[in-house]
Parts: structure tokens; sequence; C-alpha cells
């Protein structure tokens, strides 16, 4: 047998373990109403996977389990097993008998099932049955209630029966999970396509800032390389200039060393010269005093002169005409002598007075000169003091020009967080003074204060005392400004271009964030002419300061020139310094006319004395000349007279008079000092001349020392402020590119440099061109991107999974019509044969509702009777609806058997006589179905093999045994007779 044996403890009223063997192919269960006959039918069902609680008869899935009666107490769990002989295969398994298990406890959570005692699945249990015809709306149990219905039913209902009949159901839940899937595929396409969509929106968009940011990527780069390479340069130019410092600073020590070797050099030379001018003054006055002496003696030998004289004229007078004529020779002579001697003395005295006189009017308009040049220089002193004069009160008093900032910075004492004035608190760089000066304008007059509160404060102070009005920098609303990285690069690369402002300016850390507010985006250039070329490339957007104090406006406006006198606190200390200097230097200029007046006052007193002295010595030989000429004329004329035609005897005459020889001599060595003294005054005059000349030479060394030293201390701060840039640019290049200056060096060349301005200026108006910059945008596109593209891969997937389902449908609902007709058709053809055996002739038919719609047509059934006109099923009486619903069930039977069918009270309906045409009908199944036959019908009972009695001895609780026909009769409550 199919279903070899039941075995049930626990289960509904079956507290006992009750074990049914079946044996034969047609088994009836019989007993009265309530002893528990359907209880074992639904025990098969149950095994079997039942789910639903309704079909068996209950409200929960623990009421199968024992309740309990009067007096047994209910069970813990329900337990049935069904053993299956499998040798034909009917279940899906390859082993010849096979054991099915459920257990269920009353804790209702340990649902068990079990195959061949092996736990396993819901799932396991169905799949074993699927296909054998024992599932759930087979043909396997048949109860009378499904007789009836099927009668009753509208044929739209009635379709289920062959469906499962044709195989069909199976396609048709799979049809439904299809659906489901189906459903459930669109409705995923429907919400992934709106998220696609939405993706959609973002993914142009973002691939758009992606690529935007991509380019400025690229543009930065470039624009980085650039900057490396002039960094790179920079330093290279740096390190040049700083060798080149070096050099210069070389040079200019040893030229100092020169210098200064030089002044000693005249120094000494001066002490040498000043000695020798001593010296030489010394021997004047001894030239001097034997000048005295010499003209003494003149004087004493004149005298002795005089007296010769007269005796010789007594001789001339008294004498003989030989002794006069010799005597008047010799005194011939000897007037000729001194004639000639006095006349030659007097003209070296006019040559004397000629010369002196021309070298006096010389030296008068040196002296004038000079003199003119002394009152300028004084003039030029005291302009300068009177500058410092003012200068120096500006430092002790600088405010008084500004009542409000006066009267603040004079009461800071009592004013909490003021802090101080721009033009104190900023110390411009040497050399820079105007530039931050400008750079600053009326800024420098702003009052920097803690905070807000502490402006206040000095505000109410300064209404309050009524003292003026003051502007107040709070360090804590202020922010840096700066210039652009690019255009940074811009000015590097721009003749002339110094640095910003705030370079050149020191300051104490906490007043760092002011300068960083005012000077940081200030340009400095050296010259006007490069600040207007930097205000081009820069198109204008920044204030361009230079050297001289000249301004170059945002936008372009210029400010300039030079007002005199004007001074600014930034420039007052500069100025101080620099007229400190002015006035040294004009003292020494000063000192120098005023030596150079005296110098030539001294020279024009030594040439008037020696004017003088020629002069009075020319006087004084005039008339002794007249005198002599006279004298030497009378004589000759006397001697004429003696010696008219001469006598040449006049040679021989001894006129050489000692006295007259020694007075000769005398007048030589006078003349002969007197030139010795002339000559040693003019060379203590060169000597002199030449010492100033040297003094002023040594005085012009000292200037040229001090300007190669203003120089020396330049280029040292030229210097420090390359170091300090080399230094920056270093920093500059290691900490934003991580790059040392030998590395750097071997990544750039010339293209990088080449055009560097243009490009930079391309590249930042490209920048700028670019706009808004989303850096992030790369990876949300690719994010979003690899989203979309997942999405749009999975929208295709699930629309070629889509396509398939709809496919599997098409198949499936092709298979299906094609079996139902099939199976339908088949039905139909049994049909009238077994109508005719059960209802002793006549003629039934299957219809179809719709034929064009096989899948979703109802079944009627038409049916004639024997003796009756054709009819439909639902027009006839109960029992003629359930032998017609019998003779279908039997139809499907032949056509598609199935190894178990259990019936329960099928039959009920029917008259004795169908019931014993229904059970001899059923017996020609039994080759092919094993049949379970719960029966209170006698007719029934007789065509059965075997009958079991279900009883209820104890009250509650069924129990089974084998009956006999007759007590199986007395069991069924005596509804019918037994037909004998
Ligand atoms: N969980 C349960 N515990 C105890 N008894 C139960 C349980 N469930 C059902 N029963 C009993 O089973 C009996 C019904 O059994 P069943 O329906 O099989 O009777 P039957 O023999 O088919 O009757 P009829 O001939 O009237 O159809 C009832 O008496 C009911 O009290």
């Amino acid at each position: 047998m199919f279903l070899k044996r039941v075995e049930m403890q626990g289960f509904k009223s079956f507290a006992d373990k009750v074990v049914i063997n079946f044996e034969h192919s047609v088994t009836g269960v019989v007993g009265p109403n309530g002893c528990g006959k359907s209880n074992i039918t639904d025990a098969i069902r149950w095994v079997l996977g039942e789910q639903s609680v309704k079909s068996l008869r209950g409200t929960t899935m623990t009421d199968v389990i024992f309740a309990g009666s009067a007096d047994r107490k209910m069970v813990g769990m329900a337990e049935v097993t069904l053993v299956f002989d499998n040798t034909k295969r009917s279940l899906n398994s390859e082993l010849d008998e096979i054991e099915v298990t459920r257990r269920l406890y009353r804790n209702g959570q340990d649902a068990e099932y079990l195959i061949n005692r092996n736990n396993v699945r819901l799932k396991d249990v169905v799949d074993l049955i699927l296909d054998s015809g024992l599932g759930k709306d087979s043909l396997s149990m048949i109860s009378q209630g499904n007789i009836s219905s099927f009668a009753e039913a509208k044929p739209q209902d009635r379709r289920a029966i062959f469906e499962e009949a044709a195989g069909v159901s199976k396609y048709k839940k799979r049809k439904m999970e299809s659906l489901a899937k189906l459903e459930r595929t669109k409705e995923n396409i429907d919400r992934t396509q709106d998220i696609l969509s939405e993706l959609e929106r973002q993914v142009s968009p973002l691939k758009r800032a992606a690529k935007k940011a991509e380019l400025y990527k690229e543009k930065k780069t470039r624009l980085e390389e650039i900057e490396i390479a002039v960094l790179v340069e920079d330093i290279n130019t740096i390190n040049q200039q700083i060798e080149d410092a070096k050099k210069t600073l070389f040079n200019i020590e040893s030229q100092t060393t020169m210098f200064q070797t030089t002044i000693q050099v005249h120094e000494t030379q001066n002490l040498e010269s000043k000695k020798e001018v001593n010296d030489l003054e010394k021997e004047i006055n001894k030239l001097q005093e034997n000048l005295m002496k010499v003209v003494n003696e003149i004087q004493i030998l004149e005298t002795r002169k005089i007296e010769l004289d007269e005796k010789r004229k007594y001789v001339v007078e008294v004498g003989t005409s030989e002794e006069k004529a010799k005597q008047l020779q010799s005194l011939l002579e000897e007037a000729r002598v001194e004639y000639e001697d006095r006349k030659s003395r007097y003209d070296q005295c006019q040559i004397n007075i000629e010369l002196l006189s021309e070298q006096l009017s010389q030296v008068a308009m040196q002296y004038a000169e000079f003199s003119q040049k002394n009152n300028e220089e004084n003039g030029m002193l005291r302009r300068l003091q009177n500058r410092k004069e003012f200068l120096d009160n500006l430092l002790k008093d600088p405010f008084n020009s500004q009542g409000g900032v006066k009267s603040v910075v004079d009461n800071a004492a009592s004013l909490h967080g003021v802090l101080g004035v721009i033009a104190q608190i900023m110390q411009p760089t040497e050399g820079y003074e105007e530039a931050i000066s400008v750079a600053l304008g009326g800024t420098m007059y702003n009052i920097v204060t803690s905070d807000e509160e502490a402006a206040r404060n000095a505000i109410n102070f300064l209404k309050k005392n009524q003292s003026g009005r003051a502007t107040f920098l709070p360090l804590t609303v202020l922010q840096p400004r700066n210039i652009s990285r690019e255009n940074q690069i811009v000015c590097e690369n721009t003749k002339g271009y110094l640095g910003v402002a705030s370079d050149f300016v020191q300051c104490e850390n906490r007043f760092i964030p002011v300068k960083e507010a005012f000077l940081q985006n200030v340009l400095v250039t050296d010259t006007l002419e490069n600040g207007n070329n930097l205000a081009s490339l820069l198109k204008y957007n920044y204030k361009i300061v230079t050297l001289d104090g000249d301004v170059i406006h945002k936008g372009g406006s210029m400010t300039g020139g030079k007002s005199k006198n004007s001074t600014s606190l930034l420039t007052v200390k500069k100025e101080v310094d620099e007229i400190n200097q002015s006035i040294e230097l004009q003292i020494a200029a000063c000192e120098l006319a005023e030596k150079n007046v005296q110098e030539t006052q001294r020279k024009r007193e030594e040439l008037e004395r020696g004017l003088m002295e020629s002069r009075i010595g020319s006087a004084q030989l005039e008339p002794v000349v007249d005198a002599k000429r006279a004298k030497y004329e009378k004589l000759k004329n006397d001697y004429e007279l003696i010696r008219p035609n001469g006598d040449d005897g006049l040679g021989d005459a001894n006129f050489a008079d000692e006295v007259v020889l020694k007075l000769n001599e005398a007048y030589s060595g006078r003349d002969e000092i007197t030139n010795s003294i002339r000559s040693k005054r003019e060379y203590r005059m060169k000597m002199s001349q030449d010492v100033d000349r040297k003094e002023q030479q040594i005085r012009q060394i000292r200037k040229d020392l001090e300007t190669a030293s203003a120089s020396q201390n330049a280029i040292r701060i030229d210097q420090a402020r390359l170091e300090t840039k080399l230094e920056n640019n270093l920093q500059r290049l290691a900490t934003e590119y991580q790059l040392t200056y030998e590395f750097a060096k071997t990544k750039v060349n010339d293209s990088h440099i080449e055009n560097a301005k243009e490009e930079v200026l391309q590249l930042r108006s490209e920048i700028e061109r670019l706009g808004n910059i989303n850096m992030n945008a790369p990876q949300e596109f690719e994010e979003v991107n690899e989203r979309y593209e997942f999405l749009d891969k999975q929208v295709k997937d699930l629309i070629s999974s889509r396509d398939k389902i709809l496919s599997a449908i098409d198949e499936m609902d092709h298979v299906m019509k094609k079996q139902f007709k099939e199976m339908f058709d088949a039905i139909n053809n049994e049909l009238n044969d077994t109508f005719r055996a059960l209802f002793g002739g006549g003629k039934a038919k299957l219809v179809l509702e719709d034929p064009s719609d096989i899948l979703n047509t109802g079944v009627d059934i038409d049916v004639q009777p024997p003796g009756k006109s054709v009819q439909n099923i639902r027009l006839f009486s109960g029992g003629e609806k359930s032998l017609i619903a019998i003779c279908v069930l039997f139809s499907i039977l032949k056509v598609r058997p199935v190894p178990l069918c259990i019936f329960d009270e099928v039959e009920a309906a029917l008259d004795q006589g169908n019931v014993e045409r229904f059970a001899r009908y059923l017996k020609n199944f039994r080759e092919d179905t094993q049949f379970i036959v719960v029966t209170h019908r006698p007719g029934t009972m007789q065509q059965c093999e075997v009958l079991y009695g279900v009883t209820m001895q104890k009250q509650g609780v069924s129990q089974m045994l084998r009956v006999e026909l007759k007590d199986a009769i007395d069991m069924a409550d005596g509804q019918e007779e037994v037909k004998s």
C-alpha cells in the first residue's frame, strides 16, 4: 500500500498512541458522530504540511494537541507519523520507504518536521510530495463539504480542481509568485529610476564642477611650477646680490683702509711741515736781526764815507793838478759805482712793488670771495640749527596739531586699553620712512586700543572734556589684508618692486595685526615709473608707494611732489638724524671758510708788509739815486775839464777805498738778507698753504670716509634684507612645496621662467574666469557617478529580469493553457461514461464558459440524466448534485490517478442505490489508488476490504479497532439499514 501506516499520539482526540496499518486498497473508517474519524483525515493533512488552522477546524495550531477530557489531563505534544511505500517513486525521493513526522508542542514554538527521523524544514516536506497528487488542493482528500461545494460552486471557482488535476496549479502558484516578483521588480525599477533621475540631475552639474575643479587644479599646478621657478630664480638672484654686496663691502673696506692711511700720512707730513714753518719763523727772525746789524753797519760806513769824501774834496781843492786829476778820477769811479749800485737797488724795489701789488690785488679778491663764502656757510648753519630746533620741538610734542590724539596720549595712563598711536608704534626701516609715511597717510594718527570697549571709553573721555576728536583702532576688529599669491608673483617679477610696506616696518608682536591690516596690501617700488608699470600690471587694484613718498592710489590716481620743510611723524626722526649730520658737516664747512678767510688775511697782511717795505725802500732810494747821479755827473764834468781828452790813467786810479768797498759789501749783504727773508717767507707761505691743502684733503677724506661708512651700513642693511628675503624664500620652498633649494633647482627649467609674468597674468585671469570652485566636486562626482552607473546597471538588470519574468509568465501561460485544455478534454471524454455508469444512462459534459480565455474560464457541467432533458448542475437535487460531482471526481481519477484518496463521507447525500453504485464504482480504481473511506453508509462499508471502527470508550479519547462489517454498521449510528 502507498500509505502503509499512520501513528498518532496526542493529536486531537487521539490522546493515546494509535497505530493504523493499511494493508488494503480500500479501507473503511466507521464510527458514531464525534468519535474522531475526521481527526484521522486531519492528522494526515497535518503531517503533509497543512498550515491553515481553519482547514484543521481550529482557531490556533495548538488546538490540534489533545486538550484533555473529564478524566484525562491535556497533553503537551501532538505527534503524527505517516509511513509511505515509495517503491513506485510517487514521492520525490529515491528511498523505498519514507516516514514523515510532524510534532507540535503546546508552547507553540517548537514545531518540528522529520523525514525518516531527521529534522527537516516544512519546505522539504512540501518538495517531497510535490506532484505526487497529495497536495492540499488535490483530489487526495475529499470531504462531503468538498462535494457539495463543487456542485454549488460558481463555474469560475470550480476550475481549481481541473487545474490541480492538470498539474497547472504549481505553474499557477509559480505564476503568482512571478507576478508578485514582477510587481516587486517594477516597483524596484520605478524606485531605482526615480533615484536615477535624481542622480542624473546631480551628475551633469557635478561633472561640470569636477571638470572645472580639474582645470583649476591644472592651472594651479602650473602656477605653482612657475612660482617655484620664480622662487628659485629669486634665490639665485638674491645669492648673486649677496655676493655682490660682499664684494662691494670688501672694496669699501679696502678703500676705507686706504683713506685712513692717507689721513695718517697727511697728518704726519703736516706735523713735520708745521715744525718746518716754525723753524723758518725762527730763521726769519734771525735774519731780521742780522739785517738790523747790517743796516747799522751801513749807517756807520756811510758816515765814515762822508768824512772820507770831505777829505778828498780838500785834496781836489788844494792838491796838484795831477793829484787833483787822480783824486777826481777816483771820486768819479766811486760815484759811478755808487750810482749804479743805488740805481740797481731802486729798480729792484720798483719790480718788487709791482709784483707785490699784483699779488696783493689777487689775494684781496680771494679774501673777498672767502669772506662771502664764510657768510653763506654761517647763514646755512643758522638755518639748519633753526630747523633742528623745530624738529626737536615736534619730537618733544608730536601731537600738538592733533588735539584729540594729544589729549588721549597725555591721559593714556588713566585710560584703560589705550596702547599707542600708530606713528609711534611703527618703526620704518631706514630709507623707507617716506614710503611708509605715505602708505599710512592719515592712519598714522589713529590710536590703537585693546578692544572696542577701550575705544568707546576714550571717545567718551574726549566728549566729556571736549578736547578734540580722534580715530581708534580696536585690535580685536582688525583683519589682515593681503595681496593674492598670483599678484605677488607678478610683483616679484616686476622691475623696481621692493616688497609690501609691512616688510619695511618693525613693531612689537602685539601690533602685528595693525601692520597686517594697513600695510600688507600696500606695495613699495623704487621709482614712480616702476610703480606705474606695476600698477598697470595689477590693474590698479593696489595702493603703491615709492621711496620718495609718491603714491599711486587704487584706481590709478597719483599723489606726489614735495613741499618745503614738510615733515611727518614717521620721517621726523630720519630728518633729525640727517639734520644732525648736516649741521656737523656745516660746522666743518664754516670752520674751513673761516680758516680760508684768516689765511688769506694773513697772506694779505704779509704782502702789504712786503709792499710797504719795498715802497719805503724805493722812496728812500729815489733821492739817493738822484743825488748819486748828480754827484757822478758833476765829477765827470769836473774831470773832463781837467783832462778834456780823457786819460787812460783813470783806470789805474785807486779809488777802491776800503770804506766804499765795505759799504758796497754791506749793501749787498743787506740785499742778500732781505732776499733770503723774502724767499724764506715765501717758502713758509708755501708750506702753510701745503698744510692747509692737506688739512682740507684730510677733511675731504674724512667726509669720504663717512660716506663710505654710510654706504657700508646701507649695504649691510641691504644684505640683511636680502638674507631675510632669501631665508623667507627658502622657508616658502620648504613649507609650501616641501622642496629644498637644491632639489627645486633640478626641477625647474627655462620654460618655467620664460614669459613667467605674462603666463601668470594669463593663468590668473583664466582662474578668475573659472569662478567659484568646489574642490570636492571630482570626488563627489566620482561617488555620485559610481552610484549612478551602479543604479543604471541595476535598472538594466531589473528590466532584463522583468523581461525574463514576463517571458517566463508567457511560457507558463502557454503550458498552463495546453495542459489545462488537454486535461479538460481528457476528463470530458471520461465524464460521459462515468455518468452513464453511475446514473444508469443519460449523458454529461463539461463546458468551458469562455473557451477563448482558457486561463481564466469557468467550468460548467451540462448533464442529462436518463429520461430528463439537459440541465445545468445547479438545477438538480442535493443527492443528484453530489452524484454528478462524484462522476466528475471519478472521471478525473481516471485521467489523473492519485496514489492515495481519502473520502470523508462524500456519499452522505446519496440514496442507498446510488451509494451502492458509488461504492462498487470506486473499486474500479483500487489498482492505482489506495482509498481510505470515512463513512456511515453500510453500502460503502460493504465494498471496503477492511473496516476500522473509531470509538470513544473513555469519554473524550478516541481509539481504533478493526471491526467486522456487522459491528461497523452497528457503530454507524444505525442510520442506515444494511442491505442483506
Ligand atoms: N484537541 C482535542 N482534544 C480532545 N478532543 C478533541 C480535540 N479536538 C477535537 N476533539 C474531539 O473530536 C471529536 C470530533 O471528532 P470528529 O470530527 O473526527 O468526529 P467524527 O467521528 O468525524 O464525527 P461525525 O461522524 O459527526 O463527522 C469531538 O468530540 C471533539 O471534542
